[in-house]
C-alpha cells in the first residue's frame, strides 16, 4: 500500500511552499517522501523534483505550437497528462517501493479541481496502483480578513470534495502574517450563524437569500474546517501532517505489527 498528498489550492496559496517545508520536515526526523511536481508551468523548487511532469509536457512547447496562452496551455498540458497516465504514471511509479509516500504539488489553475476531470482520473489510476490518497486544500490566511472571499474559498474546496471524492483536509496557510491569531479561531470550524451575519453586513440586502444558502452549504458539508498551518513552527507542520496521516491510515500498520507483540494479549 502506497501513501499519496494531493496538495491543491488557489494560485499563490503556499502549495509549493507547503511541499518544500514538509520534506525539510521529514528530513529532520528521518522520514522518507517524495515530492511530484505535477505544475507545467514551474521553474524553480525547493525540494528535489522526485517525479516532474514537465518531462512528459513543455508548457512553452504548448502555447507556441498550438498558440494557447497560458491558461488555455496549463489546461491543454493536463488533459495530455490524463492521456499518457497509464505510460508516464504507471513508468514513473515503477521506481518507487510500494509503501512509499508521494505528495503531489499541482498547479494553482482553479477549474483543475473544479470541472476538469484530469485530477479524477488521475487519482482513480493512483487507487488502482494501491495509493491511499487524501486531499490536501490550502487557502491563505488572508482569505479571512474577507468573509466572501473566505466563502468563495470554501465553495472551491467544497468543489474539489466533491469531485474527488476523497479523505480532505483544509489548511489555512500562511498563519505567520495573520497578526491576532483570535481572529482566525471563528473561521477554522465555522459557525453558520457567524458566517451568515457576516456576509449579511458585507452584501446587499438582496443577497440575503443567497447568503443563507451558501452559510447552509457550509454548515451541511461540516467538512468544511481548516487546520492552521504556520510553517515557522515545526510542531505546526507536525501536526497537519499527522492528521493526513490519519486520513491515508499511514502508520497503522506499524501499530499493528506492534500489537501483534503485545505480551498482554496473551
Ligand atoms: N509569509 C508566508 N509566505 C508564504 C507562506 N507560504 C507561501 N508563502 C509565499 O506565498 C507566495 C506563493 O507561494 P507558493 O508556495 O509558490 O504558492 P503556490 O500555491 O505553489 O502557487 P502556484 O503554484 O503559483 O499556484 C510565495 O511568495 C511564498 O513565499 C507562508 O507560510 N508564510
Ligand atoms: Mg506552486
Amino acid at each position: 500500500m502506497g501513501y499519496a498528498q494531493l496538495v491543491m489550492g488557489p494560485a499563490g496559496s503556499g502549495k509549493s511552499t507547503y511541499c518544500s517545508s514538509l520534506y525539510d520536515h521529514c528530513q529532520t526526523i528521518g522520514r522518507t517522501m517524495h515530492i511530484v511536481n505535477l505544475d507545467p508551468a514551474a521553474e524553480n523548487f525547493n525540494y528535489p523534483v522526485a517525479m516532474d511532469i514537465r518531462e512528459l509536457v513543455s508548457l512553452d512547447d504548448v502555447m507556441e505550437e498550438l498558440g494557447l496562452g497560458p491558461n488555455g496551455g496549463l489546461i491543454y498540458c493536463m488533459e495530455h497528462l490524463e492521456e499518457n497516465l497509464d505510460e508516464w504514471l504507471t513508468e514513473e511509479l515503477d521506481n518507487y517501493l510500494d509503501d512509499d509516500y508521494l505528495v503531489f504539488d499541482c498547479p494553482g489553475q482553479i477549474e483543475l479541481f473544479s470541472h476538469v476531470p484530469v485530477l479524477k482520473s488521475f487519482v482513480a489510476h493512483l487507487q488502482r496502483k494501491n495509493f491511499n490518497v487524501c486531499a490536501v486544500y490550502l487557502l491563505d490566511s488572508q482569505f479571512i480578513t474577507d468573509v466572501t472571499k473566505f466563502i468563495s474559498g470554501c465553495m472551491a474546496s467544497l468543489s474539489a470534495m466533491v469531485q474527488l471524492e476523497l479523505p480532505h483536509v483544509n489548511i489555512l496557510s500562511k498563519m505567520d502574517l495573520v497578526r491576532n491569531k483570535r481572529d482566525v479561531d471563528e473561521y477554522l470550524n465555522p459557525d453558520p450563524q457567524f458566517l451568515l451575519s457576516e456576509l449579511n453586513k458585507r452584501m446587499a440586502p438582496q443577497f440575503q437569500k443567497l447568503n443563507k444558502s451558501l452559510a447552509e452549504l457550509v454548515n451541511d458539508y461540516s467538512m468544511v474546517s481548516f487546520i492552521p498551518l504556520d510553517l515557522g513552527k515545526e510542531s505546526s507542520i507536525q501536526y497537519v501532517l499527522s492528521q493526513i496521516d490519519c486520513c491515508i491510515q499511514y502508520g497503522e500498520d506499524a501499530e499493528v505489527k506492534v500489537k501483534d507483540f503485545d505480551p498482554e494479549d496473551d
